[in-house]
């Protein structure tokens, strides 16, 4: 998968040379370049940014460098413009999933108030763009939610997770009881402050561990994503989960 990024903070992105996604693409698994949007700007102060026409607060990032950046970066290769936004439709495991297909993807980082609405209007033209929101809160630009969706995506490329680790254990994973969060977690020492690891976990008897598990799972599911419960198939909830 090839990814592009165009920001006017291009060194926002330095931790994509970190950790797996770093391996990752230092093992050719992954293509990320960043571009810095002012690149595509002529004049003595690069400007990106302008008001808005009918008044209102803040700034507007130009089209005119967001049109030569598109038409350089992507020119006539198949790709998805991915723009982050406050009013985007919601991001979630699902859309990673489906992203994770592509093959290549180019996010466009908003910043001010965000970019002239012809900008995503002519590259729809020649490309498909979808506007997308991490979550219910305000950011100051697109640059977080960009971050958190190449991590979301990219951690799903085959060989990008090491053996140790698999996404397909994930929890809000597409669509079944996997819709889990994640239970308690223990390492040793087997007693820690006083606290012990539950027994079960060291008693080598695998059946009952993975039904402890998911009675954890379950019950910390209920305890902060009731939504997640109330979005169950019932016939998915047996008699003893209703216990839980
Ligand atoms: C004055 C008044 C009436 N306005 C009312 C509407 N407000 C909406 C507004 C707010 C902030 C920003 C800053 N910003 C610029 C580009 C950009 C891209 C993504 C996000 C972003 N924020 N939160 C997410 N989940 C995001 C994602 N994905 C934020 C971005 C842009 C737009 C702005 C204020």
């Amino acid at each position: 998968m090839r990814i592009d990024i165009i920001s006017i903070f291009p060194d926002y992105f330095a931790p994509l040379d970190l950790s797996l996604i770093g391996r990752a693409r230092a093992g050719g698994l992954l293509d990320v370049r960043v571009h810095d949007l002012r690149s595509w700007t002529h004049d003595r102060h690069n400007t990106v940014d302008d008001t808005p026409y009918g008044g209102g607060p803040g700034m507007v990032m130009k089209p005119e460098p967001w049109g030569e950046a598109l038409d350089a970066v992507v020119g006539d290769a198949p790709a998805r413009l991915i723009l982050p936004t406050p009013s985007g439709r919601p991001f979630r495991q699902a859309d990673a999933e489906r992203l994770a297909g592509e093959g290549r993807l180019v996010f466009g980082c908003g910043r001010y108030e965000g970019i002239d609405t012809r900008v995503a209007q002519d590259a729809a033209g020649r490309m498909p763009v979808e506007e997308v929101s991490i979550g219910d809160y305000v950011l100051n630009g697109g640059e977080s939610a960009t971050l958190v969706m190449v991590e979301a995506i990219t951690r799903l490329l085959p060989g990008v997770l090491g053996n140790r680790e698999s996404a397909v254990q994930d929890s809000f994973a597409s669509g079944g009881m996997e819709n889990l969060v994640e239970g308690p977690v223990y390492t040793k020492p087997a007693v820690w402050r006083d606290r012990e690891v539950p027994p079960l976990l060291l008693s080598g008897n695998h059946g009952a561990v993975d039904r402890w598990r998911r009675d954890e799972a379950l019950r910390k599911t209920a305890r902060n994503r009731p939504d997640l419960v109330a979005a169950m198939p019932a016939e998915s909830l047996d008699r003893r989960d209703r216990e839980v």
